[in-house]
C-alpha cells in the first residue's frame, strides 16, 4: 500500500479538533453512511469524526436492482452520506440515490451528499449541438432524491455548484498537495495548468507556493479522449514543473502536457492531481519515465494494480471530517482554505 495515511492536513491552530468531537455520538444528532465506492475513505472520515459508520444493509436482488435498509434510527437526525460517483458511476450514482431516498423516508432532518469525486463533471455544458449537459441531469436526480445539502471536493467546473438550489460546500484537496509539495523543498519551480479549464486552479496553487510563476498549456480535443497540445504560455528551462488539474482519466492531457514541458527545457515534471481515475491506458503513460511522481488523492479508490513506483497517493480523510464536521456545527468552511 503508497496511501499516504495521517497526512497532516490540518495544518493551522484554528483547525485543532474540537474537544466534544471525542465524544459526538453521545450528544449530537449526527450520522455518518458511506456508499460502497470508497468505504475505506468513510472509514477514514469517521475515525477523524470519532464516530462509526452507521449501518446499513446493500444488497443486489436476483435481477440486478439494489436494496438499501438503514439499520438504525436516523428521525431528525442530520445524515452524512459518502459516496464518489466514479466507476462504475451509473450503479455509484444510483447507489447514492436510493440512499438518500431511504434517509427522507425515514425522516432524517437533513441529509448531506458527500461526493469526493462528482461523476459526469465534464459534461458540465452543450459542446455541441443536441448532447446532455448530464452534471445538471445529475444534480437534479440528487436533488430530487432528496438531499438537503452537497459537498464535493474539486469539481471539473465550479459552476456545478450552480447547478444546485441547496447549499453546497466546495471544498479543495490542494492544502494536502501543497503541504506535500512544500515539503519536498523543490527548486525553481513552475505551477503548469495542462488546459484552459485548469488555469484558475494552477494559479490559486502557484500563489501558495510562495507566488511560483505559472505556466499554461493550450490543449485541443479533436475526438473525445483524444488530447492534443499545440503551445505553451510561460518559460519552464530549467525549472521544476508541476501540472496541477482536477483529474487524471486516460493520462493523456497531463502526459502530453508533460511531454511538452520535458521539450521546452523543464528540469523535472511533477503531476498533480486530486482525482485517480485512471482508465486505460493512464498507468502506461504515467509510469513510462516522464513523471519524477504523480501525486493523487483519495477520492476515487484505487486498486493495487493500477499502482506505479511513482505514484503518491494522499489522504483527504482529515480535510473532509472537518469540512462534515464544520457544516454541522455551522461555522466556517471556506475559512479552512485562506
Ligand atoms: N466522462 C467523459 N470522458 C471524456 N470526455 C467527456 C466525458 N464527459 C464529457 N466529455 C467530453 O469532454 C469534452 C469537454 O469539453 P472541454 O472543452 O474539454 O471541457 C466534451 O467534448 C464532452 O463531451
Ligand atoms: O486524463 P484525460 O483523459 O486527458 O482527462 C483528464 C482531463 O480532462 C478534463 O479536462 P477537459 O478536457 O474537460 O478540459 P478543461 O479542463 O479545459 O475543461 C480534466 O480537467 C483533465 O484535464
Ligand atoms: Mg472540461
Ligand atoms: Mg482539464
Amino acid at each position: 500500500m503508497n496511501v499516504l495515511r495521517g497526512f497532516p492536513v490540518i495544518r493551522s491552530a484554528a483547525l485543532t479538533l474540537p474537544t466534544s468531537l471525542g465524544n459526538i455520538s453521545d450528544h449530537s444528532r449526527l450520522r455518518l453512511f458511506s456508499g460502497s465506492s470508497n468505504v475505506p475513505l468513510s472509514q477514514e472520515v469517521a475515525h477523524y469524526l470519532g464516530i462509526d459508520l452507521g449501518p446499513m444493509v446493500r444488497k443486489r436482488f436476483a435481477d440486478g436492482e439494489l436494496y438499501i435498509q438503514i439499520q438504525e434510527s436516523i428521525r431528525g437526525c442530520d445524515v452524512y452520506l459518502i459516496q464518489p460517483t466514479c466507476y462504475p458511476v451509473n450503479n455509484n450514482l444510483m447507489e447514492l440515490l436510493i440512499m438518500i431516498d431511504a434517509c427522507r423516508r425515514a425522516s432524517a432532518r437533513q441529509i448531506t451528499a458527500v461526493i469526493p469525486y462528482y461523476g459526469y463533471a465534464r459534461a458540465d455544458r452543450k459542446t455541441a449541438g443536441r448532447e446532455s449537459i448530464t452534471a445538471k441531469l445529475v444534480a437534479n436526480l440528487i436533488t430530487e432524491a432528496g438531499a438537503t445539502r452537497m459537498v464535493a471536493m474539486d469539481l471539473h467546473s465550479g459552476q456545478i455548484q450552480g447547478y444546485f438550489d441547496i447549499p453546497f460546500d466546495h471544498v479543495y484537496s490542494s492544502p494536502v498537495l501543497l503541504d506535500y509539495l512544500a515539503h519536498k523543498n523543490l527548486p525553481d519551480l513552475v505551477v503548469v495548468s495542462p488546459d484552459v479549464g485548469g488555469v484558475a486552479r494552477a494559479r490559486a496553487f502557484a500563489k501558495k507556493l510562495n507566488d511560483a510563476p505559472l505556466a499554461i498549456i493550450d490543449k485541443r480535443r479533436q475526438a473525445h479522449n483524444v488530447a492534443e497540445v499545440m503551445n505553451l504560455i510561460g518559460d519552464v528551462k530549467g525549472k521544476t514543473a508541476v501540472l496541477v488539474d482536477d483529474m487524471i482519466d486516460t493520462a493523456g492531457t497531463i502526459t502530453e502536457g508533460a511531454r511538452l514541458l520535458r521539450r521546452e527545457g523543464a528540469r523535472q515534471v511533477y503531476a498533480c492531481a486530486t482525482h485517480a481515475v485512471f482508465s486505460p491506458p493512464a498507468v502506461e503513460r504515467l509510469s513510462s519515465g516522464v513523471f519524477e511522481e504523480v501525486i493523487v488523492t483519495n477520492t476515487i479508490p484505487v486498486a493495487e494494480e493500477l499502482r506505479f513506483d511513482q505514484l503518491r497517493i494522499l489522504s483527504v480523510a482529515n480535510l473532509l471530517g472537518e469540512t462534515i464536521w464544520r457544516v454541522h456545527e455551522d461555522s466556517s468552511v471556506s475559512s479552512m482554505f485562506r
